[in-house]
């Protein structure tokens, strides 16, 4: 399938998804990332969840990172050219939404990509060999190219893996895990 074709199926089964299933999903997916092998670093990225757009809820990731005294990292997104700047998730961090209703931090200590070493990254899409499809600004792709190549790269799905998507572009990053409710995938 094509890029424009898979967006759309996956975004309808989204869309599909009840508010439970969602909440069961999200907790299964936040159980399945404590068997991986990642939680001996400091500086964890996370997203904040786009409630309208039916996405992972990544509460109980962050409070698994908080448990652990990690570091968590939240962007802020620039729409004008789909750049991400990096935040330290404090006590003290407001958090508002922007017009695309992505929560974000309204100010506070900023952390350069190159501090990160675990990106837990939002998808549509992914298949078996490990490539992603967002929502198609190529944010997660400019920002990862900005992070160290040791940097480990974790996609979150609903979903499981689709056999191939084609038309992958140079810019393209891959991910070195994905994890669903109920499998881990390594690639
Ligand atoms: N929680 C979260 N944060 C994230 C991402 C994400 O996927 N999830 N992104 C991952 O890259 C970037 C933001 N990317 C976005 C790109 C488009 C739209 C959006 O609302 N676009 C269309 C229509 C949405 C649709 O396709 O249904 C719009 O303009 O209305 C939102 C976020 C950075 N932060
Ligand atoms: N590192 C980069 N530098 C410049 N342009 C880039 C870079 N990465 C991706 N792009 C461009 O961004 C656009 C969208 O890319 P793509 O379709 O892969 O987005 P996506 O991965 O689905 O979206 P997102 O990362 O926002 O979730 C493409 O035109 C692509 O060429």
């Amino acid at each position: 399938m094509t890029k424009k074709e898979i967006r759309l199926k996956y975004k309808t089964l989204r869309q599909s998804l009840s508010e439970s299933q969602i909440d069961d999903y999200s907790l299964a997916i936040a159980n399945q990332l404590l068997r991986l092998d990642i939680w001996s670093k400091s500086f964890y990225h996370i997203f904040l969840t786009i409630e309208e757009h039916k996405e992972i809820n990544t509460d109980y990731i962050l409070n698994i990172l908080s448990g652990k005294d990690k570091n968590i990292i939240i962007s802020k997104s620039n729409f004008e050219d789909f750049s991400m700047n990096h935040y330290l998730l404090t006590d003290n961090t407001r958090i508002k939404k922007n017009s695309y209703n992505i929560p974000e931090p309204v100010d506070g200590i900023e952390i350069s990509s190159s501090q990160l070493e675990v990106v837990f990254i939002p998808l549509l899409v992914f298949d078996k060999f490990g490539h992603r499809v967002g929502y198609g600004k190529g944010f997660y792709d400019r920002f990862l190219a900005n992070c160290k190549p040791e940097t480990l790269k974790i996609g979150l799905s609903f979903f499981e893996a689709e056999q191939e998507v084609l038309e992958i572009e140079e810019n393209d990053v891959s991910l070195d895990y994905c994890v669903t409710p109920n499998q881990i995938y390594r690639f």
